[in-house]
């Protein structure tokens, strides 16, 4: 396992890279299979934690999850699928945020379901109270219990009118995983749309389910009996892509993403080229650029889909400290999204934290003391520094700070960066990057 980084930093980032399937569908397609009633494969599967956390779930049910050792496409077979122990599960309290979209599925198989507390990155308060509202709705028993949440459905999931208070991204999945299998019809309002949820939408269509997106964030769902297994290649990874993106800007380099998808990376593409970064995009994949001379500084509010996306915004900000002027970025997706900026701070970076919304559009964080806009004022040059990382993309910020700037950085809790990158060190290595690596036993 790894531990920590002593990176030298001051070198241009340049070479080729390959993104796979999406973090933040892959582990979900993998819970679809427990829909069905035959086996799924699922192709194009990155080596993350979410995958392994989702495996053991899975496995622990009963289902029978299985690695291609050549190429790592997973097969789940879901035909004797079965109660887990609590304690089982347990055991994977705080890893991800994944088990709570088991619950709809569960349902369905065996008639209960237990999930551990959620895990997932630090950067706000992150309540599942609209997935409970959901299950709810459907039909579910909520039971909190002090090591974690049990459900029941005596009477069966029915479907249901759901309006989502805010296009939350779990909570579609949730409806969508719950829904296909419903007894009835759900309408959804307020849907979320990422690329990753018309994914998942596809995965289910090949299983049998009947869904229909509409204009307007309005989802229709005709519930099915039965639904098949499925063979699907996941999409590509949209915020790794970025994050490279970022990391060439930041370090003055030059990185061919092969495998980053255009039309899923619109909002992240238009930022880039106002920035004044260089693009060559093609049907493999985009080689984002530093075309030398300044950075131009800008405003970036995050957004639900199609708007930029509040993971592509840590590495960003990272290239905005070498921006000439000043650039604001009001995140308006988490409350707390901030935190890593500290650490650029030390490393000479200027930023500056306020609590109002310094955007175009109030957000809900406006006036309630969340320290949710920044201000950067640019260009500083960035030194090494000892870094502890906070959460998975505060922490490929950091690596990129580190490897844009002048001398050493010990950086520190670099496991975390596994949650979404995979092979990072190797691919890093690879970019032309100075670094030693410490291990360390794995807990
Ligand atoms: C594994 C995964 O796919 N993670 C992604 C997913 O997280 P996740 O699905 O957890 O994010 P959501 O879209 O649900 O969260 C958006 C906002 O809604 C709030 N909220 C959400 C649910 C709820 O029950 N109550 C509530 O108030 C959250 O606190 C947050 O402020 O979408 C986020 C937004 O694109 C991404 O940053 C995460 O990378
Ligand atoms: C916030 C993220 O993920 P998660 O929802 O898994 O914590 C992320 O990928 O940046």
């Amino acid at each position: 396992m790894i531990g920590a980084l002593h990176i030298e930093g001051g070198e241009p980032l340049r070479g080729e890279v390959t993104v796979r399937g999406a973090k933040n569908l892959v582990p979900k397609a993998m819970v679809a299979a427990l829909l069905g009633a035959t086996p799924s494969v699922l192709r194009s599967v990155p080596e993350i934690k979410d995958v392994n956390v989702v495996t053991d779930l899975l496995s622990l049910h009963g289902v029978t999850v299985g690695k291609d050792p050549e190429n790592g496409d997973l097969s789940l077979d879901p035909t004797n699928v079965s109660v887990a122990r609590h304690a089982d599960i347990d055991a994977h309290a705080g890893d991800s945020r994944i088990p709570i979209l088991l619950c709809g599925p569960l349902l369905h198989a065996i008639g209960e379901a237990f999930i551990p507390d959620l895990g997932g990155c630090k950067i706000g308060d992150r309540p599942i109270d609209y997935h409970l509202e959901v299950l709810r709705n459907f039909g579910a028993e909520v039971n909190k219990l002090p090591s974690g949440i049990r459900m029941t459905a005596p009477k069966g999931l029915k479907g249901a009118k759901i309006d989502l208070p805010y296009p939350s991204v779990g909570a579609t999945e949730q409806v969508l995983l719950t829904a296909t299998r419903a007894e009835g019809n759900t309408e959804l309002r307020g849907a979320a749309t990422e690329p990753e949820i018309m994914d998942l939408i596809a995965i289910l269509q090949k299983m049998g389910a009947i869904i229909t997106v509409q204009t307007d964030r309005v989802i229709h769902i005709e519930g099915v009996p039965h639904l098949s297994g499925y063979n699907h290649r996941a999409l590509p990874d949209r915020i790794e892509a970025a994050s490279w993106g970022s990391a060439a800007l930041a370090t003055g380099g030059d990185i061919f993403v092969r495998g980053a998808h255009q039309s899923d990376m619109m909002a992240y593409l238009n930022t880039f080229r106002k920035i004044g970064g260089g693009l060559d995009i093609t049907d493999e994949g985009i080689r984002f650029y530093h075309p030398g001379g300044k950075l131009n500084s800008l405003i970036v509010e995050t957004n639900v889909h199609p708007g930029f996306m509040t993971d592509w915004q840590q590495p960003l900000v990272v290239a905005l400290t070498q921006a000439d002027g000043v650039s604001i970025v009001h995140e308006t997706v988490y409350e707390n999204r901030f935190g890593f900026t500290g650490a650029l701070n030390r490393m000479g970076a200027s930023i500056q934290l306020h609590r109002e919304c310094l955007g175009s559009v109030p957000c809900r964080f406006g006036q309630r003391n969340f320290l949710h806009s920044a201000v950067i004022s640019g260009p500083t040059p960035l030194h090494g520094s000892d870094i502890n990382i906070p959460d998975l993309r505060g922490g490929f910020s950091h690596l990129i700070a580190a490897l844009a700037a002048e001398g050493q950085s010990h950086v520190t809790g670099v496991e975390l960066i596994n949650r979404g990158y995979e092979r990072f060190v190797e691919k890093l290595e690879g970019l032309g990057a100075q670094f030693d690596l410490e291990t360390m036993a794995a807990k």
